[in-house]
């Protein structure tokens, strides 16, 4: 039994879901089938989630959101009508949105079912097309599913419980389609995961099935060594482990959820990311163990939007609980950090820039400076992070050295470095304007 996903762009059109209907009916192992909202048609597009969002934002301020509305309805017109099904469908979807909008939730929840509703539509639809031709599909809500999640609405997480649920599903011959992107609390109240989700539903639902393989399909042949916008064709990575995926996903390999990996890594279900495209390309395989490659860097990520904040003390090495404190201080605000390169007596805090709003920023450097007592305490904002990744680096002489050669060559400066310990990365701050020079450098250092 093999779980396929289809991303936003798989199933922006009725053309895209046309092929996506040829893909399942290809391989009858294909019995679990997982969507994501209509994404972008074009690089002017706009993705139905963000669609959903605006509506949802024009909701909560009280204005007439007919227009937004209106938006949204006419993507799936279009589909709907591309698709030869009856236009009773749309109805029936704009009847759903309406009563959502008019239910009696709290805002929170009302917002999260808003944004939920592109992936339940576009279930609902390709299920109905499926059966329009003659396959036996079943549109399966994720509660059906069991799909529990915890309390954090936009970022929330699986639940163990779930996997026994879904275990379950397996009794039954039918084709689901289950939307992903979102779930319900035990309570029963419906919560997103954070954007880009459905690659999680989509490995949850694999790990609950013990399937043979996860199939993630989206818009390119394979995973690229490095972010296909920034280097022209580069070379495709036919096969990583989970620990490279997961490090280059932190890394901004947008291509595939940083969080997707743990459910199908931990039930040792291995991930295919293919192009509904191009659906006879190999793709990219991820597995727990692969052969040597030979090359220590299998892939450079890198992503911009990232801040430090960096605090000096004179004998900050002797001071017990200086970094405690100071973490402390930022988990009163909610903050989550990053990473934490440090020095004798000083601390850097690596954070992603927009957590830390304005007034928060007044308020946290006041409480460092009244608690901690510090020398100097700064914001710096305008990082970008880049990622050298690969499990074979830690057996290899000289890669750190060939890095910041790369570094040197284009110019780009670097303000911080950060091998972790398992050592499958080395990671780079830089100022964001030198990342994409930086980029291509390193990927002519390792990879030309
Ligand atoms: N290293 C990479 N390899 C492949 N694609 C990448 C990489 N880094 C970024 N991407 C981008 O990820 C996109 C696919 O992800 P996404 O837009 O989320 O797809 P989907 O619509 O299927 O969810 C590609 O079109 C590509 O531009
Ligand atoms: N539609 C949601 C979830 C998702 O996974 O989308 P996509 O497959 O287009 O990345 C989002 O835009 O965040």
């Amino acid at each position: 039994m093999k779980v396929a996903k289809f991303g936003g762009s798989s199933v922006a059109s009725a053309e895209q879901l046309k092929k996506v209907a040829c893909i399942i009916q290809d391989d009858p192992a294909r019995r679990v089938i997982v969507v994501s909202a209509p994404g972008k048609r074009n690089s002017e597009d706009v993705k139905v989630t963000d669609l959903l969002i605006n509506l949802g934002n024009a909701y909560q301020v009280g204005k007439d959101y007919q227009y937004e509305l209106e938006r949204v309805l006419h993507r799936y017109q279009i589909i709907i009508a591309g698709l030869q099904l009856s236009s009773e469908l749309v109805n029936t979807i704009s009847q759903d949105l309406v009563q959502v909008l008019e239910k009696d939730y709290d805002i929170e929840t009302k917002l999260e079912a808003i944004k939920a509703s592109g992936e339940d539509s576009l279930a609902k639809i390709l299920s109905t097309y499926l059966i329009s031709l003659g396959i036996d599909a079943r549109y399966l809500n994720p509660q059906d599913a069991g799909i529990i999640l915890s309390d954090q609405p936009g970022s929330a997480q699986i639940l163990p419980e779930s996997f026994e649920k879904i275990y379950k599903l397996r009794k039954s011959n039918q084709i689901f389609v289950i939307p992903g992107f979102f779930g319900y609390t035990p309570e029963g109240k419906l919560v997103t995961f954070s954007r880009g989700g459905s690659d999680i539903t989509g490995s949850i639902v694999a790990a609950g099935l013990k399937a043979e393989l996860y199939e993630n399909f989206t818009d390119v042949d394979s995973v690229y060594c490095v972010n296909p916008q920034i280097v022209d064709q580069p070379k495709e990575i036919t096969s990583l482990t989970y620990k490279e995926m997961r490090e280059l996903a932190y890394g901004g390999f947008s291509v595939f959820h940083a969080e997707a990996l743990i459910p199908a890594f931990k039930a040792k279900i291995p991930v295919c990311i293919k192009n509904t495209n191009n659906p006879n390309a190999l793709g990219t395989i991820i597995v727990s163990e692969k052969e040597v490659r030979g090359n220590p860097v299998v892939g450079i990520a890198s992503d911009k939007g990232f801040m430090s904040l960096y605090v000096s003390k004179y004998l900050m090495n002797r001071e017990v609980g200086f970094g405690r404190r100071l973490l402390n201080i930022l988990e009163d605000e909610g903050i989550s950090y990053e990473h934490t390169p440090s020095g004798i007596d000083d601390l850097s805090v690596v954070l992603r820039e927009k957590q830390m709003t304005p007034e928060k920023e007044s308020f946290v450097i006041e409480r460092i400076n009244n608690e901690l007592h510090p020398d100097l305490v700064y914001i710096e904002r305008g990082l970008a992070l880049i990622m050298i990744v690969g499990e074979e680096m830690h057996s290899h002489i000289g890669t750190a050295a060939k890095a910041t050669q790369a570094f040197a060559d284009a110019k780009v400066n670097i303000e911080m470095i950060n091998q972790g310990s398992s050592e499958v990365s080395v990671m780079f701050g830089i100022k964001e304007e030198g990342v994409e020079r930086a980029v291509r450098s390193l990927y002519n250092a390792f990879f030309r």
